[in-house]
């Protein structure tokens, strides 16, 4: 197969990560050529309409604006126009913030869903280890989205209501199941807070819309907004990060930002040939319409990094997974692929099966962290775990090469063939810091940018979620009304499962 000759290097370095497409199985003159066919003309200007905030985002009416919001300058209250974020994580990062009944606040939790929860969920685990030790009082930061209350289930018997604070994430500040949280948290506060002194000590809003942070009753001084036109899957530069920032520190959240803008500057003014966003960009086009490849697996190879896979997945899916343009003309060819993944060494044990020897095409973007420090361990300890990052890294490398190369079988053991020809992407960090992950992020939100333009699709609009939304608000009513005669239920398959929810909560099964 020609694909299993020695591909040519493509190994491209930028600050703070290398991008190493060498098993894309295209030379850069290739994807260079393939990329004047399908970029648009004016991708050039359109790039440059992102990074200064002035795209637009035709279905909503607004113009697209996370780039700008790489600012700690922009991470403020709009009600006091000073940073109050960042005066807020001092005060509970040093155990001065004190609850209604004058004792420190120890816990805190993010109640989002979506980009409310993903990003700072994901940057919190990530960047824990930089935490500032200089911070005097330890805080524990949870997360809690699922509408089913599941996670609230696990964290309420190990929080205390007197000494914990609750960030209520949303960027509508609509989300059913932010809210279906929140009202269990307030039956659970009861015997011990009233709800006027739960609002007024124990919660933080983070809205787009201060209005509706006021009408639920939550004082101005703890109330964060973001702008309009930060999509809720790119906002976790905005307040929404405030977790990332009470996990890790403000010096941490920073810096994230700091290298989120210098991938802003690279993906704005390096030619394609050096552009690492937007070579992975084309790489994943070529994939998919040229090699007719539906899927990506994201296989992070640090345990940091490990919600990746999950965060990148409503990135991409929600933002490419459309079949109309953004003039709203029908779709008749591919657009995003299906992003999957986890963690890659514990996907070896699991999943990597399939793809070795599976019968799927798949692409795969490999991400690994070179090396690691940690001050927290003596050096016998420092020693042991580098070594261990060495492990993984040398896993990583020797299963990529497996899934491009194959291996031939001996005659008599056939199930040690290995096709191969697997296309993969290797991303290099030097060591994982707040400047490497914020730039790694980007680099993401640049690709699916990029992408965007190519499929002709609004990257930035979500309306088959929001139909999905609709339809289970229906439903919902529907539900109540099962039981009685005027119930209308579409198929068969939902009537059996409202009745028989009907009867358990009447108590009839
Ligand atoms: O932040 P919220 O307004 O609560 O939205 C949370 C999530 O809900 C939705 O269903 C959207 O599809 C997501 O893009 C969004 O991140």
């Amino acid at each position: 197969m020609d694909d299993k000759k020695q591909p040519e290097p493509v190994i491209i370095e930028s600050e703070y990560l290398t991008l190493d497409a060498t098993y894309q199985g295209l030379s850069l003159q290739e994807i260079a050529d393939y990329g004047k066919k399908v970029l648009p003309e004016n991708f050039d200007h359109l790039r440059e309409q992102l990074l200064k905030g002035e795209f637009e985002n035709r279905s909503e009416g607004r113009k697209v604006t996370h780039c700008l919001a790489r600012s700690i300058h922009n991470v403020v209250t709009a009600r006091e126009g000073k940073n109050r974020f960042c005066e807020v994580v001092q005060l509970l990062r040093s155990g001065r913030w004190l609850g209604a009944t004058g004792k420190p606040i120890t816990d805190v939790v993010n109640i989002g869903v979506g980009g409310s929860d993903l990003g700072p969920m994901m940057g919190s685990f990530a960047l824990k280890e930089f935490a500032d030790d200089a911070q005097l009082h330890d805080l524990n930061v949870h997360f809690v989205s699922s509408m089913d209350g599941g996670q609230l289930y696990a964290v309420l018997p190990i929080i205390d209501p007197e000494t914990t604070l609750f960030i209520i994430a949303s960027k509508s500040f609509t989300t059913i199941d932010t809210f279906a949280n929140v009202d269990t948290v307030r039956a659970w506060i009861e015997p011990m807070l009233s709800q006027e002194q739960w609002l007024q000590r124990h919660v933080i809003g983070v809205s787009a819309s201060a209005q509706k942070m006021t009408d639920y009753g939550i004082p101005p001084a703890q109330q964060f907004t973001f702008d309009e036109g930060v999509g809720g899957r790119f906002s976790m530069w905005t307040a929404i990060g405030l977790a990332i920032a009470l996990s890790c520190g403000i010096t941490v959240f920073k810096q994230m930002l700091e290298g989120a803008r210098a991938m802003d500057e690279h993906f704005g003014s390096q030619p394609l040939e050096r552009n690492i966003p937007l070579l992975m960009a084309l790489y994943g086009v070529y994939n998919r319409w040229e090699r007719d490849i539906n899927n990506l697996a994201i296989l992070p190879y640090d345990g940091r990094l490990r919600y990746l896979p999950n965060y990148l997945q409503q990135l991409d899916m929600e933002s490419n997974g459309k079949n109309y343009t953004y003039d709203n003309k029908p779709i008749d060819y591919p657009t995003g692929p299906i992003i999957w993944g986890g963690f890659g060494p514990n996907g070896q044990h699991a999943f990597f099966q399939h793809l070795h020897q599976g019968t799927e095409a798949f692409t795969a973007d490999f991400v690994v962290v070179l090396d690691r420090d940690s001050k927290k361990f003596n050096k016998k300890v420092v020693a042991k775990l580098k070594q261990q990052q060495r492990l993984a890294v040398e896993n990583c490398l020797a299963h990529r090469q497996l899934l491009y190369f194959g291996a031939e079988a001996a005659a008599q053991r056939p199930d040690l063939a290995y096709a191969g020809g697997h296309k993969s992407s290797l991303l290099v960090v030097e060591k994982l810091t707040p400047k490497s992950f914020g730039g790694l992020i980007a680099t993401y939100e640049h690709k699916v940018y990029a992408q965007g333009l190519i499929f002709k699709v609004n990257s930035f609009d979500q309306p088959g979620v929001e139909k999905g939304k609709v339809n289970a608000v229906d439903l919902g009513r529907t539900s109540l009304l099962v039981g009685t005669s005027n119930v209308k239920i579409v198929d068969c398959s939902t009537r059996y499962s409202l009745e028989k929810l009907h009867k358990l909560m009447c108590g009839e099964v």
